[in-house]
């Protein structure tokens, strides 16, 4: 598969590129990040997937997270993807709202009309990325982490849930934990799953882990600020505080006293959820 390289930049003796290249499966042209640390050269290195929220394209995590530092200590490899497909062709919501259509694929397989034909960011980011990436970088698939924020902290958490063969280690800030009792989940759902809620259930952390159990050996890390507007219609960390303790998932959740939803907060915790990755895949 041909990638295309868009800049590659020196930072804490490695590279941070950004890369673009057509997708078979989203069927448009997609960009994505990936920090290669300089250690790479030496030993395939363990990747952390950073998916990001609403509006957001692979340049917010990448330019304002500050994961280049720590990523570089730590040998991993970071690769941030776009959170929708792209351009012209590429429906969008009726109305230009954030949160649904472009900027807004939260990490599912669309079935329905029109978004199906592009929005198939589950298969994107679990297949057809990851095949590209190995091709093109030196990097270890069978050492992956998954980690994301708000919409992404959703995808982080249900694509781990359903491929805990593939991510052996999770964590998200602010994430949306039940998008099936919050608006955001629900238009999103509605209008790439269609009405049958018992689907839903497949991409919801909540019912996901109450439906199928908990994952031994992995401890969920999530850092939730205090002062985020989102948290009580949107969020919702006590759900997933309870589904986790009805059914034994081991989880770490902060609650971050005064931080908002932004990338502040997220620059603030990155270096813990780093370390909290680089030790789950450094046990393998
Ligand atoms: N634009 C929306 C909020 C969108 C939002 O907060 N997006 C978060 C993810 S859910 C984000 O990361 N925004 C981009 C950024 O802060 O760089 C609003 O005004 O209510």
């Amino acid at each position: 598969m041909t990638l295309t390289t868009v800049s590659e930049i020196y930072a804490f003796e490695g590279i941070q590129g950004v890369y673009k290249h057509a997708s078979d499966v989203t069927n448009c042209e997609m960009e994505f990040s990936v920090y290669v640390p300089s250690s790479a050269a030496l030993e395939m290195a363990p990747v952390v997937w950073y998916l990001s929220g609403l509006t957001c394209t692979q340049d917010n995590a990448t330019t304002k997270a500050g994961f280049q530092r720590t990523a570089s200590e730590l040998g991993l490899v970071i690769i941030c993807p776009d959170t929708s497909p792209r351009g012209e062709t590429v429906p969008d919501d009726p109305e230009g709202a954030y949160d649904l259509g472009l900027g807004a694929g939260f990490y599912l397989d669309a079935t329905e009309e029109p978004w199906s034909s592009h929005y198939q960011m589950y298969s994107y980011i679990t297949q057809e990325l990851p095949a590209l990436v190995a091709e093109h970088f030196p990097v270890d698939l069978g050492r992956q982490a998954i980690m994301g924020h708000s919409m992404g902290g959703h995808g982080a958490l249900t694509l781990w849930r359903k491929n805990p063969e593939l991510y052996k280690s999770v964590s998200a800030f602010s994430p949306i934990c039940h998008p099936i009792d919050a608006p955001w989940g629900q238009k999103a759902l509605n209008n790439y799953l269609g009405t049958d809620v018992g689907e839903w259930s497949n991409h919801d952390a909540c019912a996901l882990l109450l439906n199928h159990g908990p994952i031994e050996g992995v401890q969920i890390l999530v850092d939730q600020g205090m002062g985020d507007q989102f948290i009580e219609e949107q969020l919702k960390p006590d759900q997933l505080e309870l589904a986790c303790g009805m059914v034994g998932q081991d989880l770490l959740l902060r609650r971050q006293m005064d931080y908002d939803h932004s990338y502040y907060f997220i620059a603030t915790f990155i270096e813990d959820h780093l370390r909290h990755h680089a030790q789950a895949l450094a046990n393998l």
